[in-house]
């Protein structure tokens, strides 16, 4: 399994092309660069890219990076060319390899056997040659490589062939010798590896070459990039540029007759190289005992040398300035270059000769950096002046890292990474905070080298290793189960629990509704359960959302009378999402004329079959009132705990949640806290959320009483934080009172950051097909779960809904529908798609303004629809891979219809007061009555006063007339929008 980005960074192609490859190769689906490819998937896009013939490939397929994204057109077209020349060089390789590796000992012997593998039919060439008395091994072949192999084949055609044999031959041998034998190490090796030679020659020249196949093929994943950098190096060959240049054709043989042109340049490029000496001096220094150690044949220093400067030359691994070498014989395609390069001494000099070319050429940037294989613009181009030199290092980043940081690190304006952003359909700002897979595809996308600086903060040292850390099972002792009650208000919970802790605190409740979250820990028969009976579900909710998930069993209490109301279902939502066992409390039995029967029925409508109809639901009668009912709920919970075994290791450092936590005049900050495991005791050091400190006190949640210690599920009163954490926030008691700090101050950065972070991090439709596409869903479930919240107008349009999806039918995702229900988007709906990774479909509703700021707040999605059609299209689109949302719905703002005058032959005015945002001309208007949305008009006209505007913003009054749509009442809400086209990135 591979990522596209990764695959394209691997063969050196630009993600994009290769999705397009990936396309082209008839793979579906992978319309992103953060797709992954299956290995077959990426096994035929190489054998794509090596030009057709999968097995082939398989056995070279280093070579085939050789032309990275250019090639594969070209490819084709040299197709019936190139496939001889693969053949070759496969048999090459394997032998090839390990005749070039070996050349360091220079033993005539082992080079000679190198040529051995080669064709019968290019045998004789070989011998040929080595009879010439090349008896020095590697040389020989590297000669012909790198100075004759081009000839060669031209050679052969124009019918001149020994002109050209014996001064290839020559110089380099001769020039070699007398440099030193460095030039020879890298030559043999080098241009060995070069293509060039083995191309241009008929097969007999390619055994030569091929070493820089199998050179790419050992270099692993780090194949491509060498062999491009090969190529790149052979090109410019001392003296032997010329003869180079026209080996690269080797792929296009048709060109070889175009190729030929240059030849006469040939020479000329000779003195050229003649001349390298000049430039050879900046380049590298070889020591006289380096250069006299290599004559006796230690070749590596000297090649390691030779590589590391090359190395330095080329600016972020692109051919840099290589490509000017081929400026004067065929400054055309660039695939004609890459074969050229070579590595070691003679990259080296391609090098020089490339930077030369680049003095000659100050103002041409782009053409050393700024252009990809296929000479399109790459991100760090400069027109004309060269402002800043592109950078050579690794882009060092340490995470979490924003978009201003990574800016900094990799020396470009903000504006360029937030393009690159774009480009990726990620709309980001300065501050958003980029992850590593998305930094490291910026980079890529702006040619850069990543280094990923992660540096381990004390939250992972610490806080991560506690919560890691597994107990013994021999240490795990049984705890209380922590229970917590839901359900629609009034309908008996705080009752409850007071009749079972034995107080009234009902009557002390403001107006009888619970404020705050309590949590007591009763006992039954030597069996304590702790309860915890919080203000509505969304703070059960809320804590799930925030990762503290302290519920083992959920209550759902329901009044016999009532019955199930919406705060109920939405109870049971909450309940189901959380994945707790659920017992109903069929509460107020004493009441009467209650009909039981008529809330088990409507419990199993809401698939909460109770156990005495035969379903896996406990439901007791209970009366909070005449206590009813207490014993069988108290036995039912702990019968449900036996089962679950609950259990925790007490001998622990403490770690649990926080529910509650207040400032109090004298007593300082006191919070609420539940055990989950461990014991804590008085003097702990505890971070808590974004806050610390050492424990000055605990007390009985119940009592009052001072405590020393609490176990695992104890809820207890703690005093001595710095601040109130906050409902949700996780405690761990650590050693160092100084860590505990220095976590909980990085944790209020962190979360300040978050807040003005703008990348979206929960789920949404496009990010859920991104992760399905990816494989980053589904990969521990069989099917991967989109959770959904739906609210709409009225009934019919929820069951309308519901007979659209239950019609989904896919293999890997499934439809989990958290929540139905009639009404507006509420606060609870988004709290619970928050908790649960949900995303809110709203079938003619709009969200109330609470719901809308927490949404945005929190990044939930919230689609609206106003025909049930786009909604489940919507759906399958997304889960096919195929949402193209190429429209964007951009809310304006919100106007209050305030008072409405109908005039004659103009028609309803109506006078709004704009409470959010703007209303703009122009824009588009839904009418929304009583939560509702009763339809969708364009603006026909916008006046303040009298005057016609553009536009009215928040604060202000104006008149507003629909097209259209006379019946605008008062009190409706206007809710004004605009649609803009948005570039699809991803496909
Ligand atoms: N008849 C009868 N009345 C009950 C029973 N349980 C609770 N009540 C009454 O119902 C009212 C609401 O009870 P609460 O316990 O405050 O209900 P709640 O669900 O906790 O309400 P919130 O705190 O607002 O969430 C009170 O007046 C109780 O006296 C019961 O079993 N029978």
């Amino acid at each position: 399994m591979a990522r596209i980005y990764a695959l394209a960074k691997e063969l050196k192609l630009d993600s994009r092309e290769l999705v397009d490859l990936v396309k082209k190769v008839g793979i579906p689906g992978k319309g992103s660069a953060l797709a992954s490819l299956s290995d077959d998937e990426v096994q035929r896009v190489r054998d794509h890219l090596s030009g057709g013939s999968g097995s082939k490939s398989s056995a070279a397929p280093a070579p085939e990076e050789k032309a990275p994204s250019t090639p594969v057109a070209v490819r084709e077209q040299v197709q019936p060319e190139r496939r001889p020349i693969q053949l070759e060089r496969r048999g090459r390789t394997g032998d090839e390899k390990p005749a070039a590796e070996s050349k360091p000992a220079a033993k005539p012997a082992p080079r000679v056997r190198a040529p051995a593998p080669l064709p019968p039919a290019q045998e004789p060439e070989e011998a040929a040659a080595e009879e010439a008395g090349q008896t020095p091994d590697v040389r020989l072949p590297n000669t012909r490589r790198s100075a004759g192999g081009l000839s060669d084949r031209l050679r052969r055609k124009p019918g001149d062939a020994s002109k050209p044999d014996s001064s290839a031959p020559e110089p380099s041998p001769s020039k070699r010798d007398d440099s030193g034998g460095a030039s020879e190490a890298a030559a043999s090796r080098d241009s060995g590896g070069r293509d060039s030679a083995g191309s241009g020659r008929s097969g007999a020249v390619e055994p030569p070459s091929r070493p820089a196949g199998p050179l790419s093929v050992r270099g692993g994943a780090g194949g491509a990039g060498r062999v491009r950098s090969l190529d790149k190096r052979g090109t410019p060959g001392r003296g032997d540029s010329g003869k180079k240049s026209d080996g690269k054709p080797k792929r296009a043989e048709p060109r070889i007759g175009i190729n030929l042109a240059p030849l006469p340049e040939t020479p000329q490029n000779q003195p050229a190289a003649k001349n390298e000496p000049k430039a050879q001096k900046p380049e590298i220094k070889l020591s006289r005992d380096v250069i006299a150690g290599h004559k006796q044949g230690m070749k590596a220093p000297l090649e390691e040398l030779a590589a590391e400067s090359v190395e330095k030359k080329r600016p972020s691994g692109k051919r840099g300035g290589l490509s000017g070498f081929t400026e004067k014989g065929k400054r055309g395609t660039e695939e004609e270059d890459r074969p050229r390069r070579k590595s070691g001494l003679a990259g080296m000099s391609s090098a020089r000769v490339d930077r030369g070319n680049r003095r000659k050429r100050p103002g041409d940037l782009s053409r050393s950096y700024g252009r990809d294989d296929r000479g399109q613009r790459r991100t760090l181009q400069h027109k004309g002046t060269n402002t800043a030199a592109p950078r050579k290092e690794p882009v060092q980043i340490e995470l979490p890292c924003t978009v201003r940081s990574f800016s900094e690190a990799a020396s470009i304006p903000v504006a360029q990474v937030l393009k690159a952003l774009m480009g990726m359909g990620i709309m980001a700002n300065i501050n958003a905070e980029l992850e590593f897979e998305t930094a490291e595809i910026v980079a890529a996308e702006l040619d850069l080298e990543l280094q990923l600086k992660e540096t381990e903060t004390l939250e992972d040292e610490l806080i991560t290793e506690l919560d890691e850390q597994a107990d013994d099972p021999d240490s795990l002792k049984p705890r209380p189960p922590i229970v917590t009650f839901l359900g629609h208000v009034d309908h008996g919970k705080t009752s409850l629990l007071d009749h079972l802790i034995g107080i009234n605190v009902v009557s002390g409740e403001a107006g009888g509704i619970t404020q705050h979250i309590r949590a007591y820990e009763i006992d039954k028969d030597g069996n304590s359960i702790t309860f915890v009976d919080t203000p509505g579900h969304e703070a059960f909710t809320e804590m799930r959302a925030r990762g503290a998930n302290v519920t083992d069993i959920a209550v759902l209490v329901i009044a016999a009378d009532d019955g199930i109301m919406p705060q109920t279902e939405e109870a049971i939502s909450h309940a189901k999402a959380a994945e707790v066992p659920i017992v109903v409390a069929l509460n107020k039995i004493d009441l009467e004329g209650v009909d039981a029967n008529r809330v088990l029925t409507q419990l199993t409508e809401h698939q909460l079959t109770p156990s005495e109809w035969g379903g896996d639901v406990e439901v007791v009668r209970t009366s909070a009132i005449k206590g009813t009912g207490m014993d069988e709920l108290l036995e039912t919970l702990l019968t449900i705990a036996e089962l679950n075994e609950y259990k925790a290791n007490p001998d622990r450092a403490a770690m649990g949640v926080c529910l509650e936590a207040e400032q109090q005049g004298d007593r300082g900050v006191v919070a609420k806290l539940v055990v989950r495991n461990g014991t804590l005791r008085v003097g702990d050091v505890m971070v808590c959320g974004p806050t610390y400190g050492r424990v000055r006190a605990m007390s009985d949640t119940l009592t009052g009483e001072p405590i020393s210690e609490a176990g695992p599920s104890t809820p207890v009163s703690v005093m001595g934080l710095e601040s109130p954490p906050g409902a949700g926030d996780r405690f761990h008691v650590l050693d160092d009172i100084a860590d505990a700090r220095a976590i909980a101050g990085s944790r209020a950065d962190e979360s300040s950051r978050q807040s003005l972070s703008g990348v979206t991090t929960k789920v949404s439709f496009e990010n859920f097909q991104e992760m399905l596409q990816e494989g980053r869903l589904g990969q521990t479930e069989e099917k991967v779960k989109l959770n959904v919240i739906i609210r709409a107008d009225v009934k019919g349009s929820l069951e309308a809904i519901d007979k659209e999806l239950s019609k989904f039918d896919h293999p890997e995702v499934e439809i989990r529908v958290l929540q139905r229900s009639v009404g507006g988007i509420t606060l609870a709906d988004v709290t619970l798609a928050s908790a649960s990774d949900a995303v809110i479909l709203g079938f003619n509703v709009i969200p109330d303004e609470q719901a809308r700021s927490l949404a945005d707040e929190r990044n939930v999605e919230i689609r609206r629809y106003d025909v049930i059609y786009k909604l489940t299209d919507d759906i399958k689109a997304m889960v096919e891979g195929r949402l193209k949302p190429e429209e964007r719905v951009v809310e304006l703002g919100r106007a209050l219809v305030k008072q409405v005058f109908s005039i004659s032959r103009v028609g309803t005015i109506a006078g709004c007061y704009v409470a959010q945002g703007s209303i703009q001309r122009g824009c588009r208007i839904r009418v929304n009555r009583e939560g509702r949305t009763i339809g969708d008009y364009a603006l026909d006209s916008l006046k303040r006063i009298k005057e016609d505007v553009k536009e009215v913003p928040r604060g202000m009054e104006c008149g507003i007339r629909l097209q259209g749509f006379n019946d605008v009442k008062q009190d409706d809400v206007l809710e004004a929008y605009r649609i803009e086209e948005v570039a699809r990135t991803l496909d």
